[in-house]
């Protein structure tokens, strides 16, 4: 994957080949600036690689056209941005309720309220992002991302804004929605404890994956 100009462009990840099975917890780590949200979004098909493809199931990401891109995104994806990427003029509820709304699913305020509950934020739905923490914003972003039961959830750095008490909080979460829709669980984090508690850890650096089974699994 090369960024830039063609005179000059600046290759962050060199000839990665991995692949990822079903149900897998995966976490990405390295040094900064070696390339792990670049590798998220290339997963998330929000950046398309240089060279080489990326196949989710039978599907090959970058045969896809924008629009089926967001359609194939919406159906099987739930992203947790590092900066939460919620809308500011909607409240908790049809924040999280978004992914359904979008999809037309008749059932979606029920669902995201359901899911909304489950991150302890009951009592917040019809707050608006502006009226709640860092940490329960990001609850409701994991909600929004996880309310359309996606096969595959990605994580950027989902803890890094949050106080030590509150990311454990909001990592226990996502492995327990994880482990109960069996979906396949890829989090960016600087956060070694968090890392270690993923089956496998993709270590980026200089360019290159070395990937590790992680022997010593501490959930
Ligand atoms: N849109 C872009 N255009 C040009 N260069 C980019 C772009 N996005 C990232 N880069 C460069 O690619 C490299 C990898 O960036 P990336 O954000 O993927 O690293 P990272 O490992 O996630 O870093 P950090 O841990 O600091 O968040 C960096 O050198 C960055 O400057």
């Amino acid at each position: 994957m090369e960024y830039g100009q063609e005179e000059a462009p600046l290759r962050v990840l060199d000839n990665l080949n991995f692949n990822m099975e079903r149900g897998d917890t995966v976490a990405i780590v390295g040094p900064s600036g070696s390339g792990k949200t670049t590798l998220l979004q290339l997963l998330a098909a929000l950046e398309q690689p240089t060279q080489g493809k990326i196949n989710l199931d039978s599907q090959t990401l970058s045969a896809l056209s924008p629009d089926e891109l967001a359609d194939f995104r919406r159906d099987n994806m739930g992203i947790v941005f590092q900066s939460f990427h919620l809308i500011d003029s909607l409240s908790a509820l049809a924040n999280a309720a978004l992914p359904l709304d979008i999809a037309g699913k008749p059932n979606a305020t029920q669902l995201a309220k359901t899911m909304l509950d489950r991150v302890g934020l009951k009592d917040r739905v019809q707050h608006y992002p502006q009226q709640l923490s860092g940490g329960e914003q990001q609850r409701v972003a994991i909600a929004r991302a996880l309310v359309h039961q996606p096969r595959l959830i990605l994580a950027d750095e989902p803890t890094g804004n949050l106080d030590e008490k509150t990311g454990k909080r909001v990592a226990d979460l996502l492995f327990e929605l994880h482990a109960q829709s069996q979906s396949t669980l890829v989090i960016v984090t600087h956060d070694m404890r968090l890392a270690k508690r993923c089956k496998r850890l993709f270590w980026l650096e200089s360019g290159k994956l070395r990937v590790e089974e992680n022997s010593e699994l501490s959930v």
